[in-house]
Formats: structure tokens, C-alpha cells, sequence
């Protein structure tokens, strides 16, 4: 459970907390003093400057006592438990308002064991008290990476630690600070932290030997901290209540990983003051690319108390809410010095020269001439905030769907109810291509002088799937617009549809149109009685007459499509309508579609599925529809386009997709000519990289369907035939046919964990006229489509490759004993060895019953 907002906090505003590493104790006057000044919260310590103190000279104390030779005596001294001196925190109602933060100065990572022994204590006295006081979202100090030159080695006792404290609250929420990157220069600590006492036998890189900070590795691992990360939240068993605490930095690493992170669990966004660049006014703000990437980020919800809510923006290293001073020194009597510290129980880490600058630069054009004196960060956040980019028509019809998991539908085995009809039926731009694709067909027969197959040369055009009717509309708009003559029939097996088909018939469709109740793999096609004038088709396929004939259909329009391509069994189902089609001229709108995939980092999500796992051993093994926010491209190409990897999709209730627009690029316009000058930005110089520039997804092509009329026998080059229309079952038609299988290799430049399979299709419906969910083909073909969200397959474990490694991916269609289901399975490799494979993924038993 996530700290609670104030009620009058809009969810899709920014909740703003501000950190001052001095405060001691927090009031529920304090808290409201804060909240008029525009403060949405405020962080907590749980202990106090008095208990640090306390528990350095019982570390002293004990290595004092200790001979270092003695290991028979180097046991760890026990912290004696909390007196009322060690903490000013108490249970009240005002505390669920705030932030608790874990004492910075322990150090979980310490090579030195009683070091870290105490620290775990503390982190278990401090987690258990803030548990009884009613905290319910807490901030952890950050890993420390770098111990000279051993990097990352205690991160997994660093985990270990944080999952025995969660397993003791299990309702608090926990928020890991990480620096978006790692840093080689900020290994130092501060004085006061306890790893400064740990003994020189257990350091690997004691004082007296410490080499020049070249002769380490001063190579900035960009995704180090990601690795952590990893780390941590894999010990912790994908725990729904550990996220991450972000510190953005003021120069912002490279767009790979900004995405990564965008594909983690953020509630945290660290934001200190020397994030910020001063403007010509001397007024703090964000250079273009951090407003970018902060705008991506806010949109990320997190689930809370209240609901679904955007990461928490905590302000550190800024002036001191104005009034509100009691530090852990006491009362500073009104004075808003800042500069009142207790070294290291900033939550900033220390700055790199980068920052170090950016703070020279701040003193050197002085402090802010804001009128909201002491809250000129905050005063910029607001104006932010209210100047955010409009959401686009994409994001506020997903809103609420992102990372939901679906089970994909199956038209074929159930009859969907009219709201899901409804929710198809909202978008707009999947039935404009199918009344495209049906114009140009129907201009193209005329133009060829094909010859129809209806009475009176009218071309016989069949919406087989008719649902609700929208295609028969297009279709008679299509014809009404091209001015040729059809002859319309519409069939469906949902018997609640074929109602309300049969009332569309009546009412608006002047009774033109041809129903049949029917499944479409039993039909005979239209039909006609052989002297006296055409059929109406209400009798369905048994008819009673023996004096009817079949005519072929010359167009046969259906829409079957899932999220990839093939999986609501449109090739099964279409297979018997192939040979209804005219043979020499028939066309099946679509002609055809293809599935494609990609491997990505999705670790919300597998969160999500480890947790139904507990329910439903199933759950890791089945492909899901899912409106993908939160996730990682982990293969990119190297070409830049202009996808940002905050590609934003769309939602049909059970088969919705992303549009690929790039709100990285269109979240850089929030400077307007409204800007008040004093949030002016930078100047472009100052803006830095340009994270907009984000490498486009490798999407690769798993397998296709096509759809014509069966070539005649003389043909020997034709793909295999679907069989003809049978009497006998369905489920005991031969579908080998539509087993498939794919291979795909796919380059990874950087580690990463992979959490399953993105998938998506593409149709060509006739001629140049497609639909498209893949993300690179979308924008081209079907841009701001609606209908369809990606696939999802994920994996059971995550699979971890290091830098350059490559995915082997294989994906197979399983068509046996009336069923068909999905296969698939995920190898790591790097410089040609194998470092990983998955389990198999797949459910027979799930499989979609033909
Ligand atoms: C995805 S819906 C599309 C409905 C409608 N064409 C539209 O675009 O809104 C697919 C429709 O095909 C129908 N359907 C699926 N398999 C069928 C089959 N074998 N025979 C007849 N209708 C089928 C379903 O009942 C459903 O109404």
C-alpha cells in the first residue's frame, strides 16, 4: 500500500514530497504547513541524529575492545532495541501522508559483516517501528556499488537484507533508491555513514592503499545500477511491493537506459536541486530532455490506496519548507539557512563533476529571485505539471489498461456479448480500411470486367463474421460509393448477433441484405432456388428445398483477426470458405496476415503472472492481451526512428495495441509562448543529448496466412490448399496445414533480463491496404488503430544475457486433436555459448478448441 494521497490530490496530478535530510520529526501542523505551500507530502526519518550517534560508538566501542587478531571474539555487537530518544516518529492519522525514510548512513552492502549485522538491525528496528506507527511506503538507501575495485559484490547481501525486512511488513511499500546509472566516481561516502568504521581486514580497498581513481574501472556502466536492481528485486522474489526511488541525474544517460528504467517499477522520482539548471533569470528549471523524460515517466500509475497513481516526485536539496524548521539540531528560529547538515543523512548521492558543476553554477548566478522565495524548485514543478502535453485521443481511451492482463478472446468457441461488440465498434480508423479495402476490390472487378456471380451481374460480396453488422454497413458504403452493384450476405453464428442483424436488416438495410445463421466452416454458400428468384438464406444451410443451387462468393469479407494475427483461429475458420470463393476471380478480404515478435523486459508484468501463478499454475503459460506501458524493446535496431519506447497503446477489450507515436518527441514541447519568462528554457546548448532519438524495436516475422480461392489442380507452385468444405466435425478436419513454426535470432546490445514476447500482426486486406499493430509498420499502415493491444508470452523465469548476447527464439503453432496452441521457448547466447534458455512455454490443455 503506497503512501496515501491528500483527498483533494487529482490522480493524474503530481504529487510532490519534499526531503530535507535534517528534518527530525514531522507534525500533522507541519505537514499542513507544507501542504500550503503547495507540498503534496513530506519524507520522515524513523530514528533519530541521537540513535546514529548512539550505535557509532557501539561499533567503536566493540572493534575498540576486539583485538584484531582475536576472531574467537569477533562477534557482532546487538543494538540495543529503540528508546523513545532514538525516534520522534508515534503513530497518527498524519503519517500515512508521509514518506518514511530508512537511515541512509547503514550500509547493507559492507564487505565487513558486523557492519553489516548492525545494519541489518537497524534496517529491521526502523522497518518494524515505521510498520507500527502506520508508515506505509518507505525509501531505502541506495546499494553501494563500489568497493575499489570490486564492483556490485555486495548486492546480494544488500537483497538479502531487504527481503527479510518486507517479509516482517508485508503491507509497507518499499522503494530502493538507485542512481539511474552507475557512477565511478561516487564511491566515496560520507563521514558519518558506517561504512566509514569498517576494518581494514574486511575493506578491499583500505585508505592507506587507495589507488588513483584511474587505475579502477572509471568507465561509466550505464546500466550497473539497472543490474543491482535486477539483483535485488530477482532475490526478492518479484515482490508487488518493491519499486524503485530514481535519482535523476542533471546529465541524463543515454535513451536505452531511460527505457529500461521506464520498463521498472518507479513510485519514486528523486529529483535534487542539482538536477535543475539555472535559466538567464537565475530561476531553477528542467532542460527539455529532463521534462521529456519526466512527463514519460509520470505517466507510469502504481497502485495505492486510492488507486492507480503516478510516480512520487520527492524534491531534495532544495530550500527548507519557509517556517517549518525544527531540524534534528532542534528549532533553527526561523531561519531557512539550508546549510544546517549531518553529513551523510542526505539522501542525495554524492555529486558527480558533472553536478559538482551544475552546483558551482547554481552559487555563481546566485540564489533564485523568486517571489515564492525558498520554493522556486517546487514553484517550477507546478508550472510543469499544469503544462504537461495533452494526453492524445490513444492515451485517454487506454487509460486504465495499462500492463492488464487478458486472456485473449475466442469468437469461435464463445459467443462474445454486445459490449464487446461495442468496444470494437469504437474504432473507427479498422473499419475505414476495411471499407477502403472493399472499394478498391469492388473498383478493381469493375475496371477488369470480371465477371460477377450474382443475378444481374451484381459482384456476391459475404461478411462471413458478421457480429453486429459494421462491415455490412462499410460494405454498402463501399458499394454505394463506387457505384457498383452488390449483392450482400452476412453470416454468424452468434445467435444473439444474428438478432440484431436481423433487426439492422429490417431498419436500416431495407431487408437487402442476406442472413445465414450459420458457422462458417459448415456453410454451402450462397444460394438461390433455381427458377423463381433468390433465397433469402433465413433457412439457413439445411435447407428444406431440393430445387436451390450454390453460387460462389466473389468477395468474402471477415474479420478473425487476434492480437497476432492467427490466434482467434482465422485460418481454421476461413480454410472452408476458400472454396465458396469464385474460382478464377474470388478475393478474401483480408488476403492475407502475418505474425511477428520481439523479446522484452516486462517486468510488471511478471510480476503480475507470478502472483496468479499461486491460483493458477497455468498462468505463466498462456499468451495475454495486454496494453504494454510499462516495458523494454531489449532488441533494437540501429537505425534511429521515431518511436519512443513509452510506446503507448490502445484498447478493444481483449485484443488492443500501441500506436508507436513518440511522446518523447511531443513531451518536449512543453515550453510555450505562454511560458512565463522566469521558466524560460535553457538555451539549447544546455538542453544535453537528445533522448527523443531512441532506437527502433527489432520486430521480426514469425510466420503468415493467406487466403485465395484453392488453385486449380493444374497448378503445381501453389502453397497448400485448405480442404474442402466437409460434413464432417470440424474439430476432425485435418489442420496440419496450419501448424507453424518460427526460428529468430535477435542481437541484444545490452544486458537485460527478458520477461517474454511481444507480438503483434499485420493484414493486408486487399491490394496496398493494410492494418498493422506492429510497431514499426503501424504508423505507415493504420495509424492511431484502436482495436488491438500486443500480445504477450511470457516466460516462466526471466532469462538474463549479458551485453552483447543474442536470443534464439522459437515459436511453434501447434495444430493437433481439434486444438490449437502456441509453443515457445527463449536461449541466451553470447560469444557462442549457450548462458540460458527458458522452459518451454505453451498449454495444451488451454489450447483453442476448433
Ligand atoms: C471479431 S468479431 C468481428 C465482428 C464484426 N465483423 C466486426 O468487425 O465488428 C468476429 C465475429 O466472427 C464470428 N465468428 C467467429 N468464428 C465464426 C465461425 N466459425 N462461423 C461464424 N461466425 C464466426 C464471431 O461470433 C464474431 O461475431
Amino acid at each position: 500500500m503506497a503512501i496515501e494521497l491528500p483527498p483533494d490530490v487529482e490522480q493524474s496530478a503530481f504529487c510532490i514530497c519534499h526531503h530535507n535530510p535534517e528534518r527530525a520529526r514531522v507534525s500533522s501542523a507541519t505537514l499542513r504547513q507544507a501542504q500550503d505551500c503547495n507540498y503534496d507530502a513530506l519524507t520522515v526519518p524513523i530514528t533519530t541524529y541521537a540513535f546514529h550517534a548512539r550505535v557509532q560508538s557501539l561499533i567503536s566501542n566493540h572493534f575498540y575492545s576486539c583485538l584484531p587478531s582475536d576472531h574467537t571474539i569477533d562477534t557482532t555487537p546487538t543494538v540495543p532495541p529503540l528508546s523513545s530518544l532514538d525516534t520522534h516518529l508515534e503513530p497518527a492519522d498524519h503519517v500515512r501522508h508521509l514518506l518514511g525514510v530508512i537511515s541512509p548512513w547503514i550500509d547493507l552492502t559492507s564487505p565487513d559483516p558486523s557492519i553489516y549485522d548492525i545494519s541489518c538491525q537497524i534496517l529491521d528496528m526502523e522497518v518494524d517501528f515505521a510498520a507500527f506507527c502506520g508508515l506505509r511506503a518507505l525509501l531505502l538507501p541506495a546499494p553501494r556499488l563500489r568497493y575499489g575495485s570490486d564492483v556490485g559484490q555486495g548486492v546480494t547481501q544488500y537483497a538479502r537484507a531487504v527481503s527479510e525486512a518486507m517479509r516482517a511488513a508485508p503491507q509497507i511499500d518499499f522503494s530502493v533508491t538507485m542512481p539511474m546509472m552507475d557512477d565511478p566516481h561516487r564511491f566515496e561516502e560520507s563521514e558519518t555513514n558506517l561504512s566509514r568504521l569498517a576494518r581494514p581486514e574486511y575493506s578491499s580497498w583500505p585508505d592507506s592503499h587507495r589507488p588513483s581513481i584511474d587505475s579502477i574501472a572509471v568507465k561509466h556502466d550505464f546500466f550497473g545500477t539497472w543490474d543491482a536492481w535486477n539483483v535485488i528485486r530477482s532475490f526478492c522474489g518479484y515482490n508487488p511491493h518493491l519499486f524503485v526511488g530514481l535519482a535523476i541525474p542533471h546529465l541524463l544517460p543515454p535513451s536505452g537506459i531511460c527505457s529500461r528504467w521506464h520498463s521498472e517499477p518507479l513510485q519514486v522520482l528523486l529529483i535534487d536541486s542539482t538536477t535543475f539548471t539555472p535559466n538567464s533569470h537565475n530561476h531553477p528549471v528542467l532542460t527539455a530532455n529532463h521534462r521529456a523524460l519526466i512527463s514519460q515517466y509520470m505517466k507510469l500509475r502504481n497502485p495505492s490506496g486510492t488507486g492507480l497513481i503516478p510516480p512520487i516526485i520527492i524534491l531534495t536539496g532544495v530550500d527548507p519548507i519557509p517556517g517549518n524548521t525544527y531540524t534534528m539540531f532542534g528549532d533553527t528560529n526561523g531561519s531557512t539557512d539550508p546549510d544546517v547538515t549531518i553529513g551523510s543523512s542526505s539522501l542525495s548521492v554524492n555529486p558527480t563533476p558533472s553536478e559538482a558543476y551544475a552546483i558551482e553554477a547554481g552559487s555563481r548566478f546566485g540564489k533564485p529571485k523568486s517571489k515564492d522565495k525558498g520554493l522556486a524548485h517546487l514553484t517550477y514543478l507546478r508550472w510543469f505539471q499544469q503544462n504537461q502535453p495533452p494526453r492524445t485521443t490513444f492515451e485517454r481511451q487506454t487509460a486504465g489498461w495499462q500492463e492488464y492482463l487478458q486472456v485473449p478472446l475466442n469468437p469461435l468457441a464463445d459467443n462474445l456479448d454486445s459490449i464487446t461488440y461495442e468496444v470494437f465498434e469504437q474504432d473507427p480508423i479498422k473499419y475505414d480500411r476495411y471499407e477502403e479495402a472493399i472499394r478498391k476490390a469492388l473498383l478493381a472487378w469493375q475496371e477488369e470486367g470480371k465477371k460477377s456471380s450474382g443475378l444481374h451481374d451484381r459482384v456476391v460480396v459475404a461478411v462471413v463474421g458478421a457480429g453486429r453488422g459494421p462491415l455490412v454497413e462499410r460494405a454498402r458504403k463501399a458499394s454505394a460509393s463506387t457505384g457498383v452493384a452488390i449483392e450482400l450476405w452476412a453470416l454468424e453464428k452468434n445467435p444473439n448477433a444474428w438478432v440484431l442483424l436481423q433487426r439492422h436488416n429490417a431498419d436500416r438495410w431495407h431487408g437487402q441484405v442476406n442472413l445465414v445463421r450459420s458457422d462458417m466452416r459448415s456453410w454451402k454458400g450462397p444460394v438461390r432456388l433455381m427458377e423463381n428468384g433468390t433465397s433469402n438464406g433465413h433457412d439457413g444451410p439445411n435447407h428444406p428445398h431440393n430445387n436451390v443451387i450454390n453460387y460462389p462468393i466473389d468477395i468474402a469479407v471477415s474479420e478473425l483477426l487476434g492480437s497476432f494475427g492467427d490466434n482467434e483461429l482465422s485460418p481454421e475458420c476461413l480454410d472452408p470458405i476458400m472454396p465458396l470463393l469464385n474460382p478464377t476471380h474470388g478475393i478474401s478480404i483480408p488476403q492475407s496476415y502475418s505474425a511477428h515478435l520481439t523479446p522484452i523486459a516486462a517486468p510488471k508484468l511478471h510480476a503480475k503472472i507470478l502472483a496468479d501463478t499461486k491460483y493458477d499454475a497455468s498462468a505463466p503459460n498462456i499468451p495475454y492481451v495486454v496494453h504494454l506501458h510499462s516495458f523494454d524493446y531489449l532488441s533494437t535496431t540501429s537505425h534511429l526512428s521515431a518511436y519512443g519506447p513509452d510506446h503507448t497503446p490502445v484498447s478493444r477489450t481483449s485484443r488492443q495495441q500501441p500506436n508507436g507515436s513518440n511522446h518523447r518527441a511531443t513531451a518536449t514541447t512543453t515550453t510555450s509562448s505562454t511560458t512565463p519568462s522566469i521558466f524560460a528554457a535553457v538555451s539549447p546548448e544546455e538542453e544535453g543529448i537528445h533522448i527523443s532519438k531512441t532506437p527502433a524495436p527489432l520486430v521480426q516475422e514469425a510466420w503468415s496466412f493467406h487466403h485465395h480461392p484453392p488453385p486449380s489442380s493444374s497448378s503445381s507452385t501453389s502453397p497448400p490448399s485448405a480442404p474442402p468444405a466437409s460434413s464432417s466435425s470440424p474439430s476432425t478436419i485435418p489442420n496440419t496445414h496450419n501448424a507453424r513454426h518460427a526460428r529468430l535470432t535477435f542481437p541484444l546490445r545490452h544486458r537485460a533480463a527478458c520477461h517474454g514476447l511481444a507480438g503483434y500482426f499485420e493484414a493486408q486486406l486487399y491490394g496496398d491496404v493494410h492494418l498493422s499493430t506492429n510497431p514499426l509498420t503501424m504508423p505507415h499502415h493504420s495509424p492511431d488503430m484502436m482495436s488491438w493491444f500486443p500480445i504477450f508470452f511470457p516466460l516462466q523465469r526471466p532469462l538474463y544475457t549479458p551485453d552483447q548476447s543474442t536470443l534464439v527464439v522459437e515459436m511453434w503453432r501447434v495444430c493437433k486433436a481439434g486444438k490449437v496452441w502456441y509453443e515457445w521457448v527463449v536461449e541466451g547466447w553470447c560469444k557462442g555459448v549457450r548462458v540460458g534458455s527458458s522452459e518451454v512455454g505453451g498449454c495444451r490443455e488451454k489450447g483453442m478448441l476448433l
